[in-house]
């Protein structure tokens, strides 16, 4: 039974691509890299499930590619958007909610003495960049192949997500002047990280990094590897920043920082703090943020950022997140989904590794261990792209990538994961027969 996309997703996403390139507004959503267009085309959300144009449920692992740790339509955080949203959408001038969300990332999270919010995960990045070049008076910036931190020009070299999948690791219309000072190196290799900064540590303003990386597949650090990026890092003069945009608050209340136990001098946020709203913020140091505008000469702005109705849900997030802990929980979930899919794939010979933290997972289609790069790209993508066919088939939304991760939410069950490891043996016993 070959699957085939519903045909009101069909039609709506012929008539994207008359006015959209490629028909999606992020190259991530294509199909393309899982055996080719349509894709499926969501007319609505509910808890762990999305619902298509055609009426067809899924089981949703994608989560918005992270943001959504409440699952969709969280009733306390449609609510609280309810309840603002009569009081208008944007004011362009310093505001009590955006103030209340500031106050809370910075009791929450360590090191962030302070915070400026953007509007997306990459503005906060390309100014925490800028910020630690303008605080260290140097060009350089370090960071590491395979992650993504957003598609800001200097941030295209060598790109993880969906730069990795559609052939532009390095992206046309991104001017070599502006990555000559961008070194990209393999991840949780810190001989490497030594060896750079011994030949041009005096050049180099920060070292940036996804603490676990998110962006080729699920990838955490070894043992001691950013506590020794830290110091390295430090003895260079230059400035650690962490892309925390998908890992604050998905392992717990807080940084991925401090669960890991080493603290950076800059923090990059997204995703969850804009509760499924555009938001992003950078932030840290004290001394290093009085460098930011008006204050300082680094200059940043953003006409939406601090928007009122995103800050209003990211606090509801982060409200019920406080409130409910359900790290645990998710956890928990997530655990059997990796135990239960590695026993079904040995049963139908199939070999993959998974690698998990807390409630994120990538199942990598090879069956040696994923640490860099250049290890989850031995995954499988023809493998892939079929098993994400077979589980699309069966009511599963994954991401269309085979370098993104399934995100179990808060608002998933047993009965999901149950469900979801049913399709998982149907489809692992579609693979093995070729
Ligand atoms: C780690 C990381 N940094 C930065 C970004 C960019 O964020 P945005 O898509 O909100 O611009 C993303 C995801 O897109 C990300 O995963
Ligand atoms: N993996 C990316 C971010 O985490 C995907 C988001 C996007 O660019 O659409």
């Amino acid at each position: 039974m070959a699957y085939e996309v519903g045909e009101k997703s069909q039609a709506w996403f012929e008539r994207a691509t008359r006015v959209i390139p490629g028909g999606v507004n992020s190259p991530a959503r294509s199909f393309r890299a899982v055996g080719g267009d349509p894709p499926v085309v969501m007319a609505r959300g509910m808890g762990p499930y999305f619902e298509d144009v055609d009426g067809r449920r899924y089981i949703d692992y994608l989560a918005a590619f992270g943001p959504l740790v409440l699952g969709h339509a969280n009733s306390h955080v449609v609510q609280a958007i309810k309840d603002h949203v009569d009081e208008g959408t944007l004011w362009g001038t310093p505001a009590p909610k955006e103030i209340e969300l500031a106050e809370t990332l910075v009791a929450s999270i360590e090191g962030l003495e302070q915070v400026r919010f953007t509007s997306t995960g990459t503005e906060a990045v390309m100014s925490a960049i800028r910020l630690a070049r303008a605080f260290t008076g140097r060009p350089v910036v370090v960071k590491f192949e395979g992650a993504y931190h957003g598609h800001s020009d200097g941030m295209l070299v060598k790109a993880g997500s969906g730069a990795s999948t559609v052939g532009t690791q390095d992206s046309l219309g991104v001017p070599w002047g502006v990555v000559k000072d961008v070194i990209s190196l393999p991840y949780n290799d810190i001989a490497i990280l030594e060896e750079t900064l011994a030949k041009i540590g005096d050049q180099v303003a920060c070292v940036l990094a996804e603490p676990i990386v998110g962006n080729m597949g699920i990838v955490p650090p070894k043992d001691g590897y950013l506590q020794q990026m830290k110091e390295l890092t430090h003895k260079a003069g230059a400035l650690l920043i962490f892309d925390e945009v998908i890992t604050a608050y998905r392992f717990h209340y807080g940084s991925a920082a401090s669960l890991l136990g080493v603290i950076p001098d800059l923090y990059a946020l997204g995703k969850i703090i804009g509760g499924g709203l555009p938001a992003g913020a950078y932030g840290g140091r004290y001394d290093v943020m009085q460098y930011v505008s008006p204050l300082g000469g680094m200059f940043q702005a953003g006409t939406l950022a601090g928007n009122p109705l995103s800050s209003v849900a990211g606090l509801a997030t982060l409200e019920v997140l406080q409130r409910e802990d359900p790290y645990q929980r998710m956890a928990e979930l997530a655990k059997i989904l990796e135990e239960n899919i590695l026993e079904i794939a040995q049963e139908f010979d199939q070999p993959i590794t998974i690698n998990r933290v807390g409630s994120a997972f990538t199942v990598f289609f090879q069956e040696n261990p994923v640490y860099d790069y250049t290890t989850a790209k031995m995954s499988d993508p023809v493998k892939f792209a079929r098993f994400h066919r077979l589980m699309l088939e069966r009511g599963i939304y994954l991401a269309p990538s085979r370098f993104e991760a399934w995100f179990v939410s808060a608002a998933h069950t047993r009965q999901e994961i149950d469900k979801t490891l049913e399709a998982c043996r149907e489809s692992f016993r579609e693979l093995s027969r070729g």
